[in-house]
């Protein structure tokens, strides 16, 4: 194993500081119990409960207690050259004297050249440590690893419960699947939950299962995840992104590629506000009959400030963990225009996108959405980025009596009775969920009225109604102006 490898050369270098985050603690000693097979060094380990104790041979007793500072004194006067394994060591960083010490470990002052590992979920460093330090990331159980998970856990139950469980193999290789990208212990933990549920592993534990990988992968809080979301079905209009989708389906699922076809990479949904761009952005992971992962473009700013980089690069990685997915960028515009007034972050942030957008390997398909062309940066636009630039336009008479229609029917209340082609004649220029609108508040009318929702409420709601066609009329024809030979209608 290359890691192995790795982390033998780097003691024998006699690296100093190594910095492994990773929550499976029993992966790194066996690693470390290998690199002192190659690399004959006395092996330590520290946690708060057992203090400093050896690991590479049986010792009952703690040799030096929890304390930190009794800890890196011991550390540094030891003579023989050792390799500390430090377990939730890096809170005791925040305090000077800690943060000294280990400094002066780590940079041979009077102390044998030790390897120090800090070992956590997430490790932030104080700066002056962090430029002494080097990161290792440990590897992943791979698809074997993961299968030999589940087998123990499955017998586990079984001793347990004195019966065997229920399991459908190829849901179960899906699981085994899915479970790539997560440590040993999560992805335990998450095999034995969904055996725990009802004794059996089956397709149904998929939605579950998914979950679970998400909340443990969306560290950064930017991400939002749908499972089932919405599907063709439930939106009028949008025929051509629809057999678009149909068209590349196949080969976006695919296991092995078709060498002939690149496999899509992604749409930028343009156009007018209330058309349906997010609703038409939720049907393409329907139709693809995967996920929808969101990426809070906004909160990527506000949340942290000064860490949107590095905040973005860990959202993009989860979501190809996530992978086979659909990432939906909203508003994408809101993200990346900043007219040069932050310092260049927003610039960086357009560079690390496509960047991502060109090079990713994993199965995740980007639906970029954005109302406002003026403010998309050109590079974002160029031929090759996006698979394909969709205008999602103002709702034709057909398509508006179809979305009266579908709002009406979701609503339960009886199409066949209102007249639909007049609703449509009534509300040229209006938006999709403007006409959502009108029918809500013609219900509320026809509500105080005690009535039921008739024909005239409905025309009386759309005779109040501003559309923004024409309120914004200037922007909203720009944009028509600016779509047309450049944007391939989404209907
Ligand atoms: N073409 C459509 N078919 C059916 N419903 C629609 C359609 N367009 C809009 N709607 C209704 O209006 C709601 C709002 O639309 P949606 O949020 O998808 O528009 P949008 O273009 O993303 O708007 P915004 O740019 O303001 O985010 C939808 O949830 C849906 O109920």
């Amino acid at each position: 194993m290359s890691e192995l490898q790795d982390l033998t050369t780097l003691v024998r270098a006699a690296t100093p500081l190594l910095v492994i985050e990773t929550v499976d603690e029993q992966r790194v000693i066996e690693c470390f119990r290998h690199v002192i097979s190659q690399a004959l060094r006395p092996l330590w380990r520290w946690t708060l409960t057992d203090g400093l104790t050896r690991l590479d041979f049986v010792q009952p007793e703690a040799e030096v207690a929890p304390d930190a500072g009794a800890t890196l004194d011991a550390i540094r006067t030891a003579s023989e050259r050792g390799i500390y394994l430090l377990f939730d060591f890096h809170p005791f960083l925040r305090y000077a004297m800690t943060l000294r010490q280990l400094r002066e470990i780590v940079q041979r002052q009077s102390s044998s050249a030790h390897t120090v590992v800090l070992i956590g979920a997430r490790i932030e460093l104080p700066e002056e440590l962090e430029a002494l330090s080097m990161r290792v990331p440990l590897s992943l159980p791979d698809i074997k690893e993961l299968a030999a998970i589940l087998r123990a856990e499955a017998l586990a139950w079984q001793r347990e419960q004195g019966r065997r469980v229920e399991v459908d193999g190829e849901a179960a290789r899906t699981i085994v699947r899915n479970l790539l990208g997560l440590a040993a212990p999560d992805a335990r933990r998450i095999v034995r939950k969904l055996i725990y549920n009802d004794g059996a592993l089956t397709a149904n534990d998929l939605p579950d299962l998914m979950q679970a990988k998400f909340d443990l992968l969306n560290r950064s809080g930017l991400l939002h995840y749908e499972y089932a979301t919405a599907s063709f079905a439930d939106i009028a209009g949008v025929s051509r992104v629809r057999e678009w989708v149909q068209r590349r389906r196949g080969v976006f699922l695919a296991a092995t590629p078709d060498p002939m076809l690149d496999p899509p990479k992604g749409v930028l949904l343009l156009g007018v506000q209330g058309c349906g761009k997010s609703l038409a952005a939720k049907a393409i992971a329907g139709g693809f009959g995967v996920p929808l992962v969101r990426l809070d473009f906004g909160a990527l700013y506000n949340k942290y400030q000064g860490e949107t980089e590095k905040n973005l690069r860990e959202a993009l990685q989860s979501t190809e963990l996530l992978a086979p997915c659909v990432l939906w960028i909203d508003e994408i515009e809101k993200g990346l225009a900043s007219g040069g007034e932050d310092g260049g972050v927003s610039r960086r942030v357009l560079g690390y996108l496509l960047t991502w957008m060109a090079e990713r390997k994993a199965k995740v398909f980007a639906v970029a959405t954005a109302n406002a062309v003026q403010e998309l940066p050109a590079e974002l636009l160029r031929k090759g980025r996006f698979d394909e630039i969709f205008f999602v336009d103002l709702p034709q008479t057909s398509v508006r009596a179809e979305i009266f229609a579908m709002h009406l029917r979701r609503r339960k209340l009886p199409v066949e009775q209102f007249d639909l082609p007049a609703l449509a004649a009534a509300s040229e220029g209006f938006s999709g969920a403007e006409i959502e609108q009108a029918i809500v508040s013609a219900l509320y009318d026809a509500s105080s009225g005690n009535t039921p929702l008739e024909q005239a409420t409905l025309l009386a709601a759309l005779e109040q109604t501003r559309p923004l066609s024409v309120l914004m009329h200037e922007q909203v024809e720009a944009l028509r102006i600016w779509a047309r030979g450049r944007c391939v209608p989404a209907d």
